[in-house]
Parts: C-alpha cells; structure tokens; sequence
C-alpha cells in the first residue's frame, strides 16, 4: 500500500462522516435551505482565493518544473472553472454570485485557511500537499458516491454541482496531487512523514466541518447577534 492510499484508509471514519453529513446528503436529495447554500458559497469564495494563494506558495517552493506547472494549471482551473458549482448553486436559490463575495469568514472557514496557510509558509512541500489534498479528494468522491446513491440527471438542481466534481479534471488533480505526496513520502524521513499525515487528518476534519459550518450556518460569537 503507498502512502496516499495508507492516508485514505486511516481517515476513511472521516470521509464517511462527510458523506452523511446532511448538507452533502441535501446536494443528492436536491434539497437544501436558501440559507445554508449562501452561507456555504460566501465562505467558499473566500476558500478559493486562499486555495490559489497556498498553490502560489507551493509552486514558488517547486524544484521540479513540471511541479511548477502543475500549480500553474491549478491556479487557473480553480480561477476559471470553480466558479461553476458556485453558479449552480446560486442560481438554484435564485441570488447574484456577486452578493456572495467579498464577506468575511466564519470561524470554521477562518481555521481552514490558516491551518493551510501555516503548512504553506512554515512546511515542506510533501506537508502543503498533504494539507491540500484532501479538498479535491473528498470532493471527488462527494460527487462519485451522490451520483451511485441518487443517479442524478439534468432535471435535478445540482446536476452541474455533482457532475463537475465527478469530472476528469477533479479526478485528475486528485491523482496528481497523490502521486506526488507519495513521492515526496519516500523522500522523507519518519518524523516527516508524520507531519505530512497530521496535516492530510486535519484538513479531512476541517472539510467536514466546513459543511456543518455551511448547515448551521456558523457566525462568529457576537453581542449584536445575541449569542454571546
Ligand atoms: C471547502 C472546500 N473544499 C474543497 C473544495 C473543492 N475544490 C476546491 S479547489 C479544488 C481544485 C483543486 O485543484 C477543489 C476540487 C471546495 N470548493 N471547497
């Protein structure tokens, strides 16, 4: 077993947390509050900026030049193309994608970012892969397992949503980002490798957070909002 495929079975309690999360199951049941889904799609936003950020980070780290390409075709995937499932979903609850910028993050969406941001600046390059990892990975199998559970087809409201994330290009950045976290594994000495694995669990924890973050539709503690 590599490396990667160790890291998937040991956090496989997480992914299966993800997959019954009920916001994940609402994308399969196409049935989700207006609320929940402007809440998931603000932090989100804010999520992918950050997302391209920490890939900047990862390529100026980069010693091998296909490696740098690699960041440099997922900055502009994520650029250029996530803003479909956002779309989706905005239209689905019928708000401007616009309106949904631009806000700051709740607090789950706030650690997320700076648990990556702190392997980014402070990590080696097989630690910021094994923070980063998870996100296209739980998602690809988010889209595989809502597609088998509920065969979804056009008529369905997050059609796009599901297909996009079950497409070639997700699948693709999956397996390139794995086989080079297993590359750099073996490079690595124990200790390493225990870091690169402390940082794949964390962010499978903050992933599942985020769509419980999403659902309840988490805020920071305040006196104006009376939940001190
Ligand atoms: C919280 C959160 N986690 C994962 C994704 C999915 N995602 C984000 S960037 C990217 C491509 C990586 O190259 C993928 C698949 C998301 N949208 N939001």
């Amino acid at each position: 077993m590599n490396f990667s495929e160790q890291l998937r079975k040991e956090n496989d309690d997480l992914f299966q947390m993800i997959f019954a999360h009920p916001f994940v199951q609402g994308v399969g049941k196409g049935d989700i509050s207006k609320e929940a889904l402007a809440h998931y799609i603000k932090a989100d936003y804010e999520y992918l900026n950050a997302f391209m950020q920490i890939y900047g980070i990862a390529l100026s780290k980069s010693q091998d030049r296909e490696d740098i390409a690699y960041f440099f075709d997922q900055i502009k995937f994520v650029l250029h193309d996530e803003i479909h499932p956002h779309r989706n979903f905005c239209e689905h609850i019928g708000v401007e994608y616009e309106a949904l910028q631009g806000h700051s993050l709740p607090p789950t969406a706030d650690h997320y970012i700076k648990h990556m941001m702190y392997h980014a600046q402070m990590g080696s390059s097989g630690e910021i892969i094994g923070a980063l990892l998870p996100c296209p990975w739980t998602y690809l199998e988010i889209g595989k397992k809502l597609v088998e559970q509920y065969q979804p087809d056009e008529s369905h409201p997050f059609y796009d949503w599901i297909t996009f994330y079950t497409g070639e290009e997700i699948e693709h950045t999956t397996n390139e980002l794995r086989t080079r976290l297993d590359r750099f594994a073996k490079q690595s000495s124990l200790e390493e490798q225990e870091k690169m694995k402390e940082a794949f669990r964390k962010s499978c924890q903050l992933e599942l957070k985020f769509w419980e973050m999403a659902y309840t539709c988490e805020e920071w503690p305040s006196a104006e909002k009376g939940n001190r």
